[in-house]
């Protein structure tokens, strides 16, 4: 496999002591996250969902967001998106306080959200034409994108008459047409199957050594954190607080063919025992309250 000629045994796991806060190596971080807090009013009262969460994340580079259901890890991203407010804390993104939705910030969900009635290139062209763009100008960068995503013969095709990848690669290319600084992905893949799945990682890693863009991913797969992050950030049961930061030196360029890999075995054994541990430390606070 030829992605794999560079691979050297370089695997490290860092686990850092006990940290609320997690650093990233850059002096001047694309996201800060400080103490950020987020209650939810239910109708059991009130639900803190995120409990004083600090972590960095540096320019280009690419964190995944692990933990178990209900952790608050889609609540942690929605919110450096600026979909989530109020909030306690601070959130920075380039340098300024997350509000509103910025342009700057992308965002991908598990399901695709495609226009219907638009075609593949009218959906991706549809950002830029919202930020000013001519028609001419918005449908170049979505030729762009439509080719770098590889679905040239699906440009005027409408989104019914694409398969769930190919849906999910369109929604990709949209999130992408504004050419956001920090690109948020929220288990993009998770509705996918297998096969599929792994390819998409696999244009995924691609795509983010073109793009260059800062990613913030969350998924449930400590297999898809590892092949895709540069760091995983391991998230507790509810209320959510980083349990754990673990740096993934595995070379790259990667695919998902790491997978079979001692050394990438060595980490994910490293990780799911982190995991583990929480998960029956999290069994036993429940079952005793
Ligand atoms: N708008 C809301 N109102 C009330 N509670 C909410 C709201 N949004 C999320 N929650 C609760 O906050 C907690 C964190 O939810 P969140 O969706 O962020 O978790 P998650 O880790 O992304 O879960 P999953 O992996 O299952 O998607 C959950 O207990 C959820 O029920």
């Amino acid at each position: 496999m030829a992605l794999m000629s560079g691979y050297r045994s370089t695997t490290k796991l860092a686990l850092a002591s006990s940290q609320p806060s997690v650093k990233a190596a850059s002096k001047q971080p694309a996201i800060q996250v400080s103490n950020l807090s987020i209650v939810f009013d239910t109708n059991r009262g009130q639900m803190i969902a995120v409990d004083r969460v600090s972590f960095d994340v540096a320019a280009g580079e690419f964190v995944c967001i692990v933990g178990p259901s209900g952790c608050g890890k889609s609540t942690v991203l929605n919110t450096i998106a600026g979909l989530e407010l109020p909030f306690e804390g601070e959130i920075l993104v380039e340098g300024s306080p997350v509000g509103n939705p910025r342009p700057d910030i992308g965002m991908v969900f598990q399901q695709p959200h495609l226009f219907p009635w638009k075609s593949v290139r009218r959906n991706i062209a549809h950002g830029p034409r919202m930020l000013g763009r001519s028609a001419k100008e918005a449908c170049a960068i979505a030729d762009d994108l439509i080719a770098m995503i590889g679905l040239k013969r699906f440009a005027d095709a409408y989104p019914n008459t694409l398969s769930g990848g190919m849906q999910q690669r369109v929604a990709i290319a949209r999130a992408l047409a504004n050419e956001p600084r920090v690109l948020l992905m929220d288990e993009p893949f998770g509705a996918l199957d297998a096969q599929t799945r792994a390819v998409m990682q696999d244009n995924l890693l691609e795509l983010r050594d073109r793009i260059k863009a800062t990613i913030v991913f969350v998924t449930h797969d400590i297999d898809e954190a590892i092949v895709l992050a540069d760091r995983v950030l391991i998230m507790s049961a509810g209320p959510g607080r980083i349990l754990r930061e673990v740096a993934v030196n595995l070379p790259r360029p990667r695919s998902s063919a790491i997978l079979i890999e001692p050394t990438y075995l060595a980490l994910k054994r490293d990780c799911l025992e982190v995991i583990r541990a929480e998960g029956l430390r999290a069994f036993n606070q429940s079952d005793s309250s």
